[in-house]
């Protein structure tokens, strides 16, 4: 329904904007709605709240009406009159979502005047207030409806200089509006004064306040004055493409406007809203309606899961300067300071955002790091957000408690999944009731984990823990077990999709195919390389060791596996980082009792007798081999652009630097002993087009959440990890907005070897079962069958990819050319209902869709991928997927 249409339903619209009271009510209803296109619209000018003595009118003032409503009503019959003039607004505002109208029928302000209000409305005799009215000529008075006790017919002989009576107030008509200030809405949006009435689009444009001057610095009395009577949208709520949050329904400014504030519209800031995605704006208003308290009766938490790359910063910059210059009752802002809590790495990068989107003057910031302490926040009122690390969070908490924040981001809050850890402790202490969590990765799976994300961002929503576990959680487990009973079942089910039905209310999550159409192609490829000989020999005496051999008989300890586990992910990196370690445990005094020794016996027999691990080499290791064809290859046929290196390891880091080094590429590294402080600078200079570095070494456990590395185009994902969460967080720091080049993505896994077990495990249905789909889980957490190990122990040697071998696939394993991914239904964007835990919708990927992808093996004849081209002589087989396929990648 477009502007017109939504005002010819909602015509006959009397209207107040006192800068005290903001109050609007209903005339009139249409019957059809279509009755009326063309009204008279009156300025009326509000002399005072009327004294029982005047309820029967100005005696001086002529002519004049007699107002036949009860100046008192009983609260009951007020409210109820309000609920059917709210349904009569609501229905109109239904029916045009986008335009969200001025007038809200008000409770405390028209039909209930509280103390407070009739104080603030009754400034002396001299007070006057303007008010528009337009009154249908050809509609009839609904008098259950009006709110005014006028009929229509008496409306209709309304002139200039009479007076009448609403709400208790007497009223004097001074003027007429043009119909075009009130198709505009202009008239409806002054705080009062003739210049409603002025149509020039200078004078519409002077009544929105200057969206950058500070309103929290009104502390005088006459400032205060001023602003309550000035009141008025921020921005104009009626402008092309403008974002207007929604209007506070009556029970909401029940509970939040005790002081009968006008109601004023929320519009986002049009300089960001030219920027702002679809989705970006949908997640704006979302976390609005949250932490308003709009959703949830009374609840200000919220938790945004939005994949990553999907602008979460961006949205809570919007967010954060709306509450800070705005509010919906009298414009008043909601926030004056908030507390944004992050990753290390991510601190400067969340000032940075700032100033991306909003400059530096606007919104003054402070970054908490070593030169900076909290105490220097606390000091200035100079500041408004700050910005900490969890780690310095806990250092610096008792001084954090002294300050009073309005609200609370946790970015990357999958952390805060246990409410024992001190971070989430720490957290919790803080009085601060809006609450938003940031999250990419997702933030279900285990139902205890989910209640305390939950339970934070909306304390006590759930109930207790122990209610929880008997309403959501055992009926939830009872009901997926095998022997689950009918009964059983259904009662799971039910409570599962009821516990998504209330969560779902706060928790948000779009996949990353809502910004696709906005990136360049992508093209991921999974690279199975061949074991160096090296390796290979290696690898079959650790299988042969005792120490395997007692785990596969189950006679070692629980954790005597992860040691075999870690010794083989090692080799697969670089035989060298094993010998390392075996030097190292050999001069250790615990050697001789250690598991350890089981593993490692005899091993160094297998190393050549000269065996130097610096010296070490690129054929030793099938990755590395792969890796430094590829960044020669890409190097030659892409001079421009750069690569990000990641792995878990930071010994293995070391060597890949070590490869920079001999092939003379300029690198830049970020790992854990980083300082914060130099981490974004050195984002920074990757990021650049000045910069000469040609290689970002980055170890996913420091920088892999958050950082955005769109300076690079190709990222090697050097190892794996147990955790697809993990791997997925590292994959998506350069295909991100901003990123210019078609994005190459490799994941290197050695054949036949541990790494296409993990790989498997991140991709099959037995990894969904296990706990390893967020960033908190490590391999620790893993419990593993005898059987489970006895895969994990085995070397396929002769397979070109055992992953390929367990598809079932038809193929020969000659050049497969899979549907396109795109073409499947990727569901992923449903990770919040436990429920929908039994579906694959959880991975990233599954066995079914890589079988979708293009596969071949490496002596392919026709490669048409000039980088895979390059490496085949070590590849025995690979997995390619395009997304965003244009033309020519
Ligand atoms: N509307 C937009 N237009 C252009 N660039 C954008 C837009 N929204 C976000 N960006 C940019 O996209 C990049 C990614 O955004 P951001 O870091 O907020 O993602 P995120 O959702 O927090 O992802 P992660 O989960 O990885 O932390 C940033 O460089 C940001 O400035
Ligand atoms: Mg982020």
């Amino acid at each position: 329904m477009d502007r017109g249409a939504w005002w010819a339903t909602v015509h006959g619209v009397a209207k107040s904007r006192t800068g005290l009271s903001d109050f609007t009510f209903f005339l009139m209803e249409l019957e059809g709605g279509k009755q009326k296109q063309q009204g008279r619209l009156i300025l009326l000018n509000m002399r005072r709240s009327a004294a029982p003595s005047q309820l029967q009118g100005n005696p001086f003032k002529k002519p004049k009406f007699i107002s036949p409503a009860r100046s008192h009503p009983s609260p009951n019959e007020e409210v109820a009159k309000l609920n059917s003039d709210i349904k009569l607004f609501e229905v109109a505002a239904n029916k045009n979502n986008f335009l969200q109208p001025q007038n809200d029928p008000r409770t405390c302000n028209f039909n209930l005047p509280t103390k407070e209000c009739a104080k603030g409305i009754n400034h002396g005799d001299n007070y006057r207030e303007k008010y528009c009215l337009e009154a249908s000529t050809k509609t009839t008075l609904d008098l259950h409806h009006t709110g005014t006790g006028y009929k229509l017919k008496e409306l209709e002989k309304i002139e200039e200089g009479q007076t009448m009576m609403i709400g208790g107030k007497e009223i004097e008509v001074m003027g007429i509006i043009s119909p075009d200030d009130f198709n505009s809405g202009r008239c409806f949006q002054f705080g009062g004064g003739c210049s409603a009435i002025l149509s020039s689009s200078q004078a519409a444009k002077k009544c929105f306040s200057n969206p950058f001057k500070s309103v929290c610095k009104l502390s005088s009395k006459e400032n205060k004055q001023n602003s309550f009577q000035s009141c008025k949208p921020r921005h104009d709520p009626y402008a092309p493409n403008s974002l207007v949050m929604l209007r506070p329904d009556k029970n909401h400014q029940w509970l939040f406007n005790k002081n009968c504030f006008p109601v004023v519209d929320v519009v986002i800031d049009p300089h960001l809203v030219y920027y702002l995605r679809p989705h970006q704006k949908e997640g704006i208003t979302f976390l609005y309606e949250c932490v308003m308290g709009m959703r949830v009766n009374g609840r200000c938490g919220a938790i945004l899961a939005d994949e990553m790359g999907l602008g979460k910063t961006l949205q809570c910059i919007s967010l954060i300067w709306t509450l800070q210059c705005q509010g919906p009752y009298g414009g008043k802002p909601i926030v004056k300071k908030t507390l944004i809590v992050t990753p290390g790495s991510l601190v400067n990068n969340w000032k940075k955002e700032f100033q991306k989107w909003l400059g530096i003057e606007r919104i003054k910031i402070f970054t908490v790091d070593q030169d900076h302490k909290v105490e220097e926040f606390t000091k200035s009122p100079f500041y408004s957000v700050l910005i900490i690390s969890y780690e310095m969070l806990l250092r610096s908490l008792d001084q954090i408690k002294n300050v009073k924040f309005d609200l609370l981001i946790c970015d990357e809050g999958h952390r805060l999944k246990n409410s024992t850890i001190k971070t989430t402790t720490a957290l919790i202490s803080l009085s601060c009731e809006k609450r938003i969590i940031l999250t990419g990765t997702p933030v279900q799976n285990d139902l205890q984990e989910f209640f305390t994300l939950i339970d934070f961002v909306n304390p006590g929503i759930l109930g207790s823990l122990s209610a929880y576990r008997k309403i959501y959680e055992e009926p939830i487990i009872i009901s997926r077990q095998p022997s689950a009973s009918e009964e059983e079942r259904e009662l799971g089910e039910q409570r599962a999709a009821e516990l998504t039905c209330l969560t779902g209310l706060f928790i948000l999550r779009r996949t990353q195919e809502v910004i696709n159409q906005y990136l360049p192609p992508k093209i991921e490829n999974v690279v199975f390389c061949r074991p160096g000989a090296l390796q290979i020999a290696l690898y079959r005496k650790l299988l042969n060791s005792q120490a395997v051999r007692f785990c596969l008989q189950g006679l070692l300890e629980n954790t005597s596996h992860l040691i075999c586990i870690g010794a083989l992910k090692k080799l697969c990196n670089h035989p060298c980082l094993l010998f390392g370690s075996i030097k190292e445990k050999e001069s250790n005094s615990t050697w001789d009792e250690s598991e350890e020794r089981n593993l490692y016996e005899g091993l160094m027999n297998v190393f050549p007798a000269d065996y130097n691990p610096i010296m070490f080499t690129e054929e030793e290791s099938g990755k590395l081999q792969v890796l430094s064809k590829l960044l020669a290859v890409i190097r030659e046929l892409r001079p421009a652009e750069k690569v990000v290196l990641v792995s878990n390891y930071t010994r293995t880091l070391d060597i890949l630097q070590e490869v920079c080094k001999r092939h003379g590429y300029a690198y830049t590294r970020l790992d854990g002993q980083t300082p914060i402080s130099q981490r974004q600078q050195i984002v920074d200079g990757f990021n650049s087009k000045y910069s000469s570095d040609f290689i970002f070494l980055l170890s996913s456990k420091a920088g892999g959440v958050g950082l955005n590395l769109i300076g690079g185009s190709h990222l090697i994902l050097y190892d794996i990890d147990w955790n697809p969460a993990t791997d997925i967080q590292a994959m998506s720091r350069v295909w991100r907005d901003g990123q210019k080049h078609p994005v190459h993505i490799y994941r290197l896994l050695t054949t036949g070897t541990i790494e296409e077990k993990i790989y498997q495990r991140q991709i099959s249905k037995q990894g969904l079962s296990g706990a390893v789909v967020d960033l908190s889980k490590t391999s620790d957490h893993i419990q593993f069958s005898v059987e489970e190990l006895k895969n994990l122990f085995t070397l396929h040697e002769s397979s070109h990819c055992v992953t390929h071998d367990l598809l079932d696939c038809e193929c020969t394993g000659e050049n497969h050319t899979g549907d396109s991914l795109e073409k499947l239904p990727v569901s992923r964007n449903c990770q919040l209902g436990p429920h929908q835990q039994k579906s694959d919708s959880l991975k990233p990927l599954s066995m079914s869709q890589l079988k979708q992808w293009r596969h071949f093996p490496g002596d392919h004849l026709n490669l048409t991928d000039p980088f895979l081209e390059r490496i085949r002589e070590n590849v025995s087989f690979f997995f390619q997927n395009i997304t965003n396929q244009t033309t020519a990648i």
